[in-house]
């Protein structure tokens, strides 16, 4: 997952962007960019690194406009390299910058069509470039002297006939507006919100409702599956459904760990599902652990928090803070590399050893994937003296890849991968392990919005809601994208930068 965020104003958007994107961080934490737009010309910073990091005094004076997009990039695909960062823009036709959350699923295809029959120029190995020429090509081969908003809904509906797997997209074009469009499943979010001011009506959209309400915007609502929106410069407001089949079945991961809880995501709130995961898991422990002798539930922070709450309050037991967390190291999950996760998960979380001495401990998290979280603070909960170390997590076995815009592309990197649950408990050295059961997980977000009857749940059940998944494609994701082959990309992408100095193509702003 990635976070993007475009606005149109009244007056400089720079800030509230700024703003925004720094409520989006936990999307994604390897880039940053911001693009804005005024009358004539466009002005773009991107670069590696977390919002704080990226814009300065200087660059902040100079993102002029009042429209704009931004992005904050957690990559699934290419490399983490700065030519990389978001938005992309391409000069023809109009000036188009995009910024993408998701993951192409047929992005070598794509490719090959765009350079061969569109005969557009990839600079990069991003399907976030791809994605961008395919919109800019369709709606070049539409529009007239200027694009109106029939023909950027024209554009987005040829761009879900061509583009398969995830994309939630906020784009904008030079000195007309900005848009943003949902794939036809509706894998990634994407909502709108307005706000009045004395000089008229102002529009953000992002990827979650938190920018919007941090933004002091008033969330209108969600764009639906295969639903599209565009601003114009002067703030009138188009919506359309572009999509042939649009259907939902938005990506369940959201509620478990991506998105923040005081989100609103399709009209469920992240943080009452949340709830809902930790009661259905407490019933599962009252069943299945009638007899237990746990003497205190304690969250992994920070994610599990919710959950972990609503286990101990419906297994009437004390919940306590037994790790504290420092607030200074990012999320460990969405970080690149197994080795630097590791790390950070010690430098993360710290045992209050009194919570443990003596006790037997619940530890929840809200998810295990690699592992790589529960192994440590088990061992942590070991050192600091627990008797016996229970470990529950409120979602599901991860068992198969993410091809929707969550790094997770090899199945043997999961600690689930060819393992039940007996011997994923000996791995991550816990007394005993409980995952929620997927109907559960499913149920405690539907409660929030009974419509939603279908959700991508591929990493729990390898069933992937495009169709259009096989083995040679998992295959060939897990040797490409493996941690292993990453550090090596990486590595390689670096050097080149440092050995040749390279500048990356893109759009130049005055210095
Ligand atoms: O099994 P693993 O591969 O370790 O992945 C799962 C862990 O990673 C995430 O935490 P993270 O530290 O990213 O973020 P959080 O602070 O939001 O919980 C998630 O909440 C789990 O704790
Ligand atoms: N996590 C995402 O949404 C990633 C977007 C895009 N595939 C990239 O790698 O930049
Ligand atoms: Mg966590």
């Amino acid at each position: 997952m990635c976070g993007i965020i475009g606005m149109v104003a009244k007056s400089p958007v720079n800030q509230a962007l700024y703003d925004g994107l720094t409520v989006l961080q936990h999307r994604g934490q390897d880039a940053a960019g911001i693009l804005t737009s005024d009358e004539e010309r466009l002005f773009l910073r991107k670069e590696n690194g977390l919002v704080k990091d990226v814009f300065h005094t200087r660059h902040m004076r100079q993102l002029m406009g009042n429209m704009g997009i931004g992005h904050v990039r957690y990559p699934t695909a290419g490399c983490d390299s700065s030519a990389e960062a978001q938005p992309f823009y391409v000069n023809a036709p109009f000036g188009i910058a995009m910024g993408h959350n998701g993951n192409l699923t047929n992005v070598d295809e794509l490719r090959a069509a765009v350079v061969a029959e569109d005969r557009r120029h990839l600079n990069t190995n991003s399907d976030s470039e791809v994605l961008l020429n395919v919109f800019a090509h369709e709606l070049g081969a539409i529009a007239g002297a200027r694009p109106s908003a029939d023909d950027v809904f024209a554009a987005i509906t040829n761009v879900h006939r061509r583009a398969r797997g995830a994309y939630a997209v906020i784009g904008l074009i030079a000195g007309e507006g900005v848009f943003a469009f949902r794939d036809p499943r509706g894998i990634r979010p994407v909502c709108y919100g307005k706000r009045e001011t004395e000089h008229g009506t102002e529009y953000m959209i992002a990827s979650e409702s938190v920018a919007i309400e941090a933004g002091e915007f008033e969330l209108v609502r969600d764009l639906a599956p295969g639903e599209a929106i565009f601003i114009s410069r002067e703030g009138e407001v188009t919506l359309r459904q572009c999509a042939d089949d649009p259907q939902y079945a938005s990506c369940i991961f959201e509620y478990v760990y991506l998105a923040r809880p005081d989100s609103i995501i399709d009209d469920v709130s992240v943080y009452r599902a949340r709830m809902r995961m930790g009661e259905m898991l407490a019933e599962k422990i009252q069943r299945e652990w009638a007899h237990h002798d746990i003497d205190v539930v304690i969250p992994i922070p920070d994610t599990s928090r919710t959950a972990a709450l609503e286990i101990a309050v419906n297994l009437n037991l004390k919940y306590r803070e037994g790790f504290v967390k420092n607030r200074y190291i990012a999320r460990t999950f969405i970080m690149p590399g197994q080795a630097k996760r590791k790390r950070s998960v010690r430098q993360k979380l710290n045992a209050i050893d009194l919570e443990f001495r003596g006790k037997n401990v619940l530890l929840v998290d809200d998810s295990i994937v690699r592992g790589t979280t529960s192994s440590e603070i088990i061992r942590m909960a070991r050192e600091a003296g627990a008797k016996k170390v229970f470990m529950a997590s409120a979602a599901p076995a991860v068992r198969y890849p993410n091809v929707y815009g969550i790094d997770m592309p090899a199945a043997d990197e999961f600690v689930a991968h060819n393992r039940d649950v007996d011997a994923i408990r000996d791995a991550i050295g816990a007394d005993d392990l409980i995952y929620q059961d997927l109907e559960d997980l499913k149920e405690a977000v539907r409660q929030g919005n009974p419509t939603l009857n279908e959700f991508d749940c591929s990493c729990f059940t390898g069933d992937y809601v495009t169709n259009d998944i096989d083995t040679a494609y998992l295959d060939n994701l897990a040797s490409s994208r493996a941690d292993s082959e990453r550090d090596k990309a990486n590595g390689a992408a670096g050097a080149s930068r440092r050995s040749r100095d390279i500048v990356s193509v893109g759009l130049y702003n005055d210095q």
